[in-house]
């Protein structure tokens, strides 16, 4: 599967699988070391992941833990606008995962290139964002962030409705003045929905091309592993395993934890589509 045409201007390569290196920059996400050892810790974080191979790195203040209560925006802010301020300096573009439209304006004025909004611009106020600045965003499709596990929701074919959604939430933001060549999509894998879900998703990912749209697909240490004997937050060999399927399936972003081993496995699936053009 070829990648999606080369004319986007994203700030990645384009003629190969991306990998976006995940920072929490949540408080459980580091030793508690006080606020500025833990933005040294983010800022090494991030290098150590920019030399295993990470294109892009991706910040997030607020854990869509399922349950987790809401952090308060002056929290998220107070955690996430001195790391990317601090990020910025640095070679690889930054992502910004967040829900919050005031948390958004903030780290693109800090210097965030990228938008990852697991909400799927469903705020008018987030969508008025991407349209104003005009940077790339992930338009990440979720019946609810964080996961309300209480809420199984049921389809009948996974793939088919969350293109379908993902199509009517494109085209809000593009009545919204977003530019489509601005986004991102991505399935949102455990977001509503089951583990044998995340697998039909990769499985058929390819079908997303309809949308015309580089593909992000965030599967790392996620739930879904349950299913091929390991568990969220502990699921490194089936997420490696997913990733070289995932970019085989068309994927254009892999979003993950472990950025060398999942680099080799973008590696060897961009080998295996093109075995005389692929570059090391
Ligand atoms: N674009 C994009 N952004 C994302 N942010 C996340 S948070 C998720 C995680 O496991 O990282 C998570 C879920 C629940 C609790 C903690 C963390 N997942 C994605 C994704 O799949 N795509």
């Amino acid at each position: 599967i070829q990648h999606s045409e080369p004319d986007r201007n994203l700030p990645w390569p384009q003629d190969r699988t991306v990998v976006m290196g995940i920072l929490n920059v949540t408080p459980d996400s580091f030793h508690d070391g006080g606020r500025y050892e833990r933005i040294k810790d983010a800022v090494a974080r991030a290098e150590a992941m920019i030399d295993a191979g990470a294109d892009v790195i991706d910040v997030g203040g607020e854990s869509t833990r399922p349950g987790a209560d809401p952090v308060e925006i002056e929290e998220e802010l107070d955690r996430v606008v001195p790391v990317v301020e601090e990020l910025a300096d640095l070679e690889v573009p930054i992502s910004v995962d967040t829900r919050r439209p005031e948390v958004a304006r903030a780290v693109i004025d800090a210097g965030a290139d990228v938008l990852n909004d697991v909400e799927g611009l469903q705020d008018p106020e987030m969508r008025r964002v991407a349209a104003e600045t005009g940077v790339p965003v992930v338009l990440m499709h979720s019946i609810e962030a964080p996961v309300d596990p209480e809420n199984e929701i049921h389809y009948d074919d996974v793939v088919e409705e969350t293109i379908r959604e993902l199509g009517d939430r494109l085209l809000a933001a593009e009545k919204a003045g977003v530019d489509r060549e601005q986004v991102i999509i991505d399935p949102g894998i455990g977001f509503g929905k089951t583990a044998r879900e995340g697998f039909e998703l990769l499985d058929r990912l390819a079908e997303f091309e309809a949308l015309g749209c580089p593909l992000l697909f965030g599967h790392s240490h996620k739930s879904m592993f349950g299913l091929t004997g390991e568990q969220a937050g502990a699921a490194p060999n089936s997420t490696i395993a997913a990733t070289a399927i995932a970019a085989r399936n068309g994927a254009d972003i892999i979003r993950v934890h472990d950025v060398a081993e999942n680099v080799a496995a973008v590696n060897v699936a961009d080998a295996a589509a093109d075995p005389e053009g692929f570059e090391p």
